[in-house]
């Protein structure tokens, strides 16, 4: 991927999340908005021209996974459908490589708010840990909004496009799924299983809805989609691995 002309945005921008991501959520700013067993969902609430564009930053433990098998769920288009439940289709646009992707995907309408889609670079990454460089646990999928000549998202100056080529209003998406695998090493020295393995997650996401809708409704669906989002998707892959073998 090295070569594309996105490479160096997408570079700087999975940098910048991953870095984003490690930030905690002491500092005061972060409300706790959701809770569910090892899963903590913050936001930050946030409008940019009167668009409401809460920062969402989710924390959550999942047993008997990897980070890689998380991310692999994530970012791989073969599996989206299965757990995401707010998108009405979903197009691979450009394989731009093994690890790197641009996605068009087109969400459910969310009443009384137009209907969005959303076209995006994806991209998996592993990622040295800094602080302790034999930890080559940590994996990271940055998902983040991107121009495509085969999805153009302005007509006559606007956001909106007419229906016959897709009238949805495009909404503007920076997301991180940082996944760090945590190994509890069998006391005898017995091969490593699933009972062993810990999935620490931590979710980052920022939607601007591209054109305005109810600041009362958004708030009201980030609210409902993110914990059922969250929960589906590890619940999802937890599922997948379980009877798999173990992938690092
Ligand atoms: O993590 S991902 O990259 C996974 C790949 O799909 C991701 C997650 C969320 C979105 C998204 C896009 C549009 C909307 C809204 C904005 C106005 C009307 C639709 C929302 C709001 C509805 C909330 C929501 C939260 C979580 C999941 C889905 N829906 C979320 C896009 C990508």
């Amino acid at each position: 991927a090295q070569s594309h002309v996105l490479w160096p945005e997408i570079d700087r921008i999975t940098a910048e999340q991953l870095h984003y991501a490690r930030q905690g959520v002491g500092e005061g700013v972060w409300e706790l908005f959701a809770e569910d067993g090892e899963m903590r969902m913050y936001k930050r609430e946030e409008e940019v021209n009167g668009l409401v564009v809460d920062p969402l930053k989710a924390v959550h433990t999942v047993k008997g996974v990897t980070g890689f098998e998380m991310c692999h769920y994530f970012f791989s288009p073969d599996y989206r459908l299965d757990w995401e439940t707010t998108i009405e289709q979903m197009k691979v646009l450009e394989k731009v490589s093994d690890d790197t992707m641009i996605f068009l995907q087109i969400h459910k309408r969310v009443w009384p708010a137009s209907q969005r889609d959303a076209l995006f670079w994806s991209h998996l990454r592993q990622v040295p840990d800094s602080r302790d460089p034999d930890a080559q646990n940590i994996w990271i999928v940055c998902n983040h909004s991107t121009e495509h000549h085969s999805a153009p998202e302005k007509s006559n100056g606007k956001y909106i496009r007419e229906k016959s080529n897709g009238k949805y209003i495009r909404v503007f998406l920076t997301v991180a799924l940082v996944c760090q695998t945590m190994i509890e090493p069998p006391k005898n020295g017995a091969q490593i299983t699933r009972d062993d393995l810990t999935c620490k997650i931590t979710y980052c996401s920022v939607v601007n809805p591209g054109g305005w809708a109810p600041a009362s409704v958004l708030r009201a669906v980030y609210k409902r989609e993110y914990p059922k989002f969250l929960k589906k998707f590890t619940h999802y892959v937890y599922d997948q691995c379980k009877n798999k073998p173990i992938r690092f």
